[in-house]
């Protein structure tokens, strides 16, 4: 076995709160997809996970107190729901790891847990449903097996574990819940059971446990934040209370009231927290983690300013340590994995293990501070800032609507709900083996460009034969949606291994953004209009919002990000003329990510639905009336950024809405949104292929709520991940299903 031992640092105690967990190179991907195609038994599974939780430590190993626990084979708040035993009946199966997957991703015999994103960031928890009913109960096995590799190994270890206010505000309510049940009602029932976990964990000798709530991060009601301080009275001495997405605001007193023993602080997004300290009485016993290195960005941290919070720290507390703002979970492993990168990006980055050395080196007295290079002058463009300056009054489109709508519908006759695609088809193995070859080398430029318009051709063809009335080339070139594009503009660079979870076993990497941005040629030109020389339908052209492309990427921390939005959106807006000018007459420009970056705290919302959506129009509104701009969201919860959906001024805007039973289109409703709607009326986060007939009564919905002429017929978001054995009979349910309802209207006409 492996004894490494912390080195016992000479100054304060540094520590980080949760660290990245598929894998260097993506080992537990990799184990887990070979375990659910039945190539690797359980056994090996478990073998996998251990070696890279070893991994993990090895890693851990450099500060002076470990976070445990912050290991999953899937996703924490899952285990979460495991550890309080908490898994639906319709996910309970012969073994625990059965059902651990029967939840994250279902089965013939039961849909999974929902899952949705996690915070402001591009991670995805699964949603725990909670009922009444719920019999909550301690399984501590996990928590405390992670503790105790983790002590052996000789490390001074902290176990790490979602907590109760948290996992219950993260949660919905189960199906057979009454209407005004909420989960969160449940946390009286709750907290025993964290009582035992806790219990369970003393007994194999922890001390200080730290308990993320995250969820304090966000707004919270007053009987809320009174439950909080109920719950922390209760859970006793040696808690560390963790948030990581913001500072605590109004919970930091509450917390402190309740007698926890120590609070994380974010330093980095949370900064408020510290002057809110100061100027509050806290006991000098109180023990405080400074989180001063960014978890969630990539940049090398500014120690000396590091140093400084942990100072003004000092000055409230006689107990302080160091560490990350948040968990690692957000960062790539590894920087010495890049060795593409330019010089001058290189030096200015840290990830994953690079911030474990800066937490060390700020918590060490003596330790080297050496300044982050300074930025070179040249990742500034001069052009593009005076471009932007001189663009105001053009930032939107000068015709209405309904005008728009009658020249489009004059250029491009359609049935009553149109059907379309959302734009990737099926991404085969086939194709990714094609993409690693050409990027090793082994394929030539011509041959791989062949290969991928074969494919665009396939597509074509297949959905010819659908009969789908708008199609799309399907993206067989893209390797992902945000990195395609900043492959291509300056001021982005890209890694080679800097994979950072996104949901279970699927990573993304994002890409650098450090420099000013700009288009050198036509991204996807080409290969809209190969596509369109293919067939008499539309083809839509197809391309990524600049909110997407930043909220899917590393961001400069130079620079507001509304500004970076716009030198985004300008690139994009070049590329829509250009499409436009090659005789595209719809551009989609996706904003999945629209949400997704909408601030934790109310009180940032209009500002930035302001810039998000100003970009959106930059980069959309250069188009002549008959051009139609379709744009798609998905990830439901919508709520919140609803206005900003009617503020991008799309034609048609196609939205995830099967699982929401299409309630999306009333709120869109009342934000005053006029135009087109393609509610997705098949989940295509689900193998299941689904009826027909359950389309159609959704597109019947969609119909009654909006009228025939605004409701267009789509899935709910790209076939990507999803094989043509689902595709073919989805579609053609599709098809049928739009057909149905069209006849029917005719019908009644
Ligand atoms: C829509 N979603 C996206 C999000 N963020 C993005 N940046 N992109 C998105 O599409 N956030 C919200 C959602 C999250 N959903 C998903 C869905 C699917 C994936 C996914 O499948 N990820 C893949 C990796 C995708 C990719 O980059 N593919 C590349 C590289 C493929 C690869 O792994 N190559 C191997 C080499 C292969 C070989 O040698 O044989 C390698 O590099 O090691 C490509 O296609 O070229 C995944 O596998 O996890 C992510 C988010
Ligand atoms: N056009 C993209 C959007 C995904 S959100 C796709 O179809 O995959
Ligand atoms: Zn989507």
């Amino acid at each position: 076995m492996n004894t490494t031992t912390s080195v016992p640092s000479k100054g304060l105690k540094a520590t980080a709160l949760g660290y990245p967990r598929i894998g260097p190179n993506r080992e537990l991907k990799r184990a887990l997809e070979a375990h659910w195609s039945g190539r690797l038994d359980a056994a090996g599974l478990q073998e996998a996970a251990a070696s890279v939780r070893s991994g993990m430590l090895d890693d851990l190993a450099l500060l002076d107190t470990v976070p445990t626990g912050t290991f999953s084979l899937y996703d924490h708040v899952l285990d979460t729901v495991v550890a309080v035993d908490a898994l639906a009946p319709r996910h309970r199966r012969e073994t625990e790891l059965a059902s651990y997957f029967a939840a994250a991703r279902g089965d013939d015999a039961a849909v999974p847990l929902e899952m949705t994103k996690w915070f402001d960031t591009n991670y995805h928890y699964l949603v725990p449903e909670i009922g009444p009913e719920t019999a909550f109960a301690a399984k501590p096995a996990k928590t405390v097996t992670e503790f105790v590799e983790a002590k052996e190994r000789g490390l001074d270890a902290r176990p790490v574990l979602l907590g109760p206010v948290s996992f219950l505000l993260l949660a919905k309510p189960s199906e057979d819940a009454p209407a005004d049940f909420s989960p969160f009602d449940r946390l009286d029932d709750l907290v025993p059971v964290y009582v035992e976990l806790l219990a369970a964990l003393r007994h194999h000798g922890a001390g200080r446990i730290q308990l993320d709530e995250p969820a304090l991060c966000a707004d919270r009601t007053e009987a809320e934040l009174a439950a909080v301080a109920a719950v922390y009275r209760r859970l006793g001495a040696e808690i560390l209370v963790a948030g990581g997405y913001g500072p605590f605001g109004e919970s930091l007193p509450v917390l402190l009231e309740a007698g926890v023993e120590g609070i994380a602080l974010d330093l980095v997004r949370g900064r408020s927290d510290l002057e809110a300290l100061e100027a509050l009485d806290v006991s000098r016993e109180t023990f405080f983690l400074a989180g001063v290195v960014d978890g969630r960005n990539i940049w090398r941290a500014d120690l000396e300013k590091g140093a400084a919070d942990l100072a003004r720290l000092q000055r409230i507390s006689d107990r302080v340590g160091v560490s990350s703002s948040s968990s690692l979970l957000h960062v790539p492993v590894d920087l010495d994995a890049e060795q593409e990168l330019p010089e001058a990006l290189f030096e200015r980055l840290s990830f994953a293990r690079q911030k474990l050395r800066e937490i060390k080196a700020i918590a060490d007295p003596e330790g080297s501070r050496e300044a982050r290079p300074e930025a070179p002058a040249d990742w500034r463009d001069a052009s593009v800032r005076e471009r932007l300056a001189a663009l105001d009054a053009d930032a939107d489109r000068r015709v209405p609507y309904p005008e728009r709508q009658a020249a489009q519908a004059e250029r491009v006759p359609l049935p009553p709900l149109p059907t379309t695609t959302i734009g990737s088809f099926p991404q085969t193995a086939e194709l990714r083996n094609a993409r690693a070859a050409h990027r090793r080398g082994l394929m030539i430029d011509a041959d791989y460009k062949a290969r991928m318009k074969a494919e665009v051709a396939a597509v074509i063809a297949e959905q010819e034969k659908l009969g789908l009335d708008v199609l799309v080339h399907g993206e067989p070139e893209r390797n992902d949606m945000v990195q395609y594009f900043a492959e291509q503009l300056t001021g982005f660079a890209t890694t080679a291994a800097g994979w950072v979870q996104s949901y279970g076993s699927r990573c993304v990497r994002p890409p650098i953004l450090y420099a000013d941005v700009t288009r050198q040629a036509p991204m996807t030109v080409e290969w809209t209009s190969y596509a369109q020389s293919l067939t008499e339908k539309p083809v839509k052209g197809m391309l990524t919002g600049p909110v997407t492309i930043l909220a899917w990427s590393f961001v400069r921390d130079d620079q507001p990000l509304a500004d970076t939005a716009d030198q985004v959106a300008l690139a994009l807006r070049d590329e829509v003329a250009d499409l436009e000018a090659a005789g595209t007459a719809i551009i989609q420009v996706d904003e999945p990510a629209l949400r997704e970056l909408l601030p934790v705290r109310a009180a940032s919302r209009a500002a930035y639905r302001d810039w998000a959506t100003r970009s959106f129009r930059i980069a959309t509104s250069g188009v002549r009336p008959e051009t139609s701009i379709h744009t798609h969201l998905c990830y439901s919860e919508f709520g919140e950024v609803i206005d900003a959906i009617a503020a991008l001024d799309a034609d048609v805007t196609s939205i995830e809405a099967s699982r929401s039973k299409m309630e999306v289109l009333a709120d869109l409703d009342r934000a005053n949104y006029r135009s087109a709607v393609g509610p997705g009326v098949w989940d295509i986060h689900s193998p299941r292929v689904p009826a027909a007939e359950d389309m159609a009564e959704a597109l019947r919905l969609a119909v009654d709520a909006l009228g025939p002429e605004r409701v267009w017929a789509n899935p709910d978001c790209g076939l990507k991940t999803r094989r043509y054995e689902e595709v073919r009979p989805s579609l053609e349910g599709l098809v049928a299903a739009a057909r149905a309802v069209r006849e029917q209207l005719a019908k009644s006409a």
